[in-house]
């Protein structure tokens, strides 16, 4: 059993199962009040800790009609009590009944309180308790003024549970929005803060834990489910500790399939991607003529000289005696393969191996039509697309720039492939409806080859599964945080500028070896 803390930091709602859980909170016999309260002094701390030196500065208060701005009231008394410089904007005329009594209260104790925004205009600090995930319409008129003038000021603004104006599931700007320099989450981390679009209105994200009790989550997210991948599960999946009596073979054989005369570097960054897996043998398989260059970048990888196309790419996979397709523990193809590598693709979809496909892998497999290729397979796919890859595959399903989450859970149950959605926030589904969201990432993985990178990781960490009881899910999610992490550390001392894909693969083993050292 997890720590309660880390069971909630691995759960992400949805708008709806927020308020069942909620529901469930209230019908045990929690007064809202008393649970407003609560909330509220936890967003009053962190405000002090984070901005402690306002006490001769003046704090603006944002509020809306809903509790998100009864939250924002508690915490405009706490800060009037402490000694801050207080005001409150409130432009609507039917609040809450909850909220209403905390303007009330709040003006009863001389926080001034102002319909026009202009008024807040001198304030160093802003609270955005517009809304939170009760927002329900695109926001118009003078409300929607008034987020953009907040915005044109460029002050930092905390927001409390999201920044008003996102979708709380899709993280669609709903008309405008806030964007705020941290947002605090409150109780369970929002599917919306986690979908790409909202990134740019996030900032810095916190969660507020109030002690839901596990049970009530349980109760309404049961198997449907959308995992926040954290350390703690990565950890828990990687192919560590080794038995102390093993051998290469037992530590995986993983086959890579990739490269063409044209594209030789993908071969490379793939491989590369597999070295830091830990696999235990490496097998690449490329056109004849890049076999001298892959030996010399990976000497301890068994590289397969295959007969080329008049193009360069692989006309034939040329396996070494008394080895078959079925001799690999898990095979991927794709990087650099281009697109007349088609019956290399179609040779290997209908093995029975563990298959990953990405790049010219993708684009063939849509070629021949994702879903009835598929149905076809009865062993584990792995598809790795980008946005535009995605519409290709899946020419039919919701945009993936408009709600990935859906768009990715939709595709992994027409296709019963386990589908990993690249991007900022990269998003794994399984056709059993569940959903994995990498949480932390940086723009500096955003440059050709970093996905070749993953691609490598992934397969080699794939191919040494069998020796541990592990979902394969997990452990494409765990490919995801590794590699972002990886990439975290390179940007933190190269900047987002020196973190090529090359050197990329230098981090791995170090921002491993430092969380296990956490760990054990
Ligand atoms: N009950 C409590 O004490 C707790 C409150 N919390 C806070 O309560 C929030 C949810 O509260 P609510 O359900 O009241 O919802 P919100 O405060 O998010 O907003 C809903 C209100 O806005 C109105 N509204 C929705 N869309 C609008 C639009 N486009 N233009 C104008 N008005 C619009 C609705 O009619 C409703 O009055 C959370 O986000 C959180 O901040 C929870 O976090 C913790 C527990
Ligand atoms: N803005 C970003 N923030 C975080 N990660 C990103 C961003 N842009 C791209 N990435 C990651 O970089 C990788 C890019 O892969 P891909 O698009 O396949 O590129 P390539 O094929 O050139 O290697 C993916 O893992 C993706 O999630
Ligand atoms: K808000």
């Amino acid at each position: 059993m997890l720590e309660r803390q880390e069971q909630i930091s691995q759960t992400i709602v949805t708008a709806q199962q927020m308020r069942d859980i909620e529901a469930r909170i209230f019908a045990a016999g929690m007064p809202v009040a008393a649970l407003m309260e609560k909330v509220a002094g936890l967003i009053f701390r962190r405000v002090q800790a984070l901005y402690p030196n306002l006490q001769t500065q003046s704090v603006g208060i944002l509020t809306g009609p809903g509790h998100n701005g009864g939250d924002a009231l508690v915490v405009a008394r706490e800060l009037h009590f402490c000694g801050y410089d207080v005001k409150i904007y409130s432009s609507f005329s039917k609040l809450k009944e909850l909220t209403s009594q905390h303007l009330q209260y709040a003006q009863s104790l001389g926080i001034p309180c102002y319909e026009s925004i202009e008024q807040l205009s001198d304030c160093d600090l802003l609270i955005d308790g517009l809304f939170g995930f009760g927002l329900e319409r695109t926001l118009t008129s003078a409300i929607a003024q008034a987020i953009n003038q907040i915005n044109s000021w460029s002050k930092p603004v905390v927001s409390i549970d999201l920044p008003s104006g996102l979708h709380t599931d899709t993280g669609e700007v709903l008309g405008t929005a806030i964007r705020a320099t941290h947002t605090f989450c409150l109780g369970l981390w929002k599917l919306g803060l986690l979908q790409d679009h909202a990134l740019e209105y996030v900032g810095k994200a916190e969660l507020i834990d109030f002690d839901i009790p596990l049970a009530d989550v349980q109760a309404v997210v049961g198997t449907n489910r959308i995992h926040r991948i954290t350390q703690t599960t990565a950890l828990s999946t990687l192919p560590l500790p080794r038995p102390a009596v093993t051998h290469k073979y037992k530590e995986g054989h993983l086959l890579l399939i990739c490269g063409s005369r044209r594209y030789s570097g993908g071969a490379i960054l793939t491989g590369l991607g597999a070295r830091v897996s830990g696999v235990g043998m490496l097998s690449i398989a490329v056109p004849e003529s890049l076999k001298p260059l892959l030996v010399a970048q990976l000497p301890e990888a068994l590289i397969i000289g295959c007969p080329e196309t008049q193009t360069g790419a692989i006309a034939s996979l040329q396996l070494p005696e008394n080895t078959d397709l079925s001799s690999f523990n898990a095979i991927a193809i794709g990087p650099g393969l281009t697109r007349d590598a088609t019956p290399i693709v179609q040779q290997v979809l209908s093995s029975d191996r563990p298959l990953i496909l990405d790049a010219d892998g993708l684009n063939i497999l849509a070629q021949m039509g994702t879903i009835p290729t598929l149905q076809k397979r009865q062993a584990v796919t792995i598809l790795t697309p980008h946005a535009g890859e995605f519409k290709r595959l899946f020419p039919d399903l919701p945009d993936p720039m408009k709600d990935r989450v859906r768009a990715v859970r939709e595709a992994a149950a027409q296709s019963g492939a386990i589908v990993l959605l690249k991007g900022a926030r990269t998003a794994i589904a399984n056709s059993q409806n569940s959903v994995w969201i990498n949480p932390e990432s940086t723009p500096a993985l955003a440059r050709g080859g970093s996905g070749d990178v993953l691609t490598g990781l992934l397969s080699g960490l794939l191919a040494q599964a069998k020796s541990k009881d592990i979902s394969v899910e997990k452990i494409v999610a765990t490919a995801a945080w590794w590699h972002s992490q990886a990439a975290i550390l390179a940007g933190g001392e190269r900047t987002e500028l020196g973190v090529d894909a090359f050197t990329l693969t230098n981090y791995f083993i170090p921002v491993l070896a430092s969380a296990w050292k956490e760990l054990n």
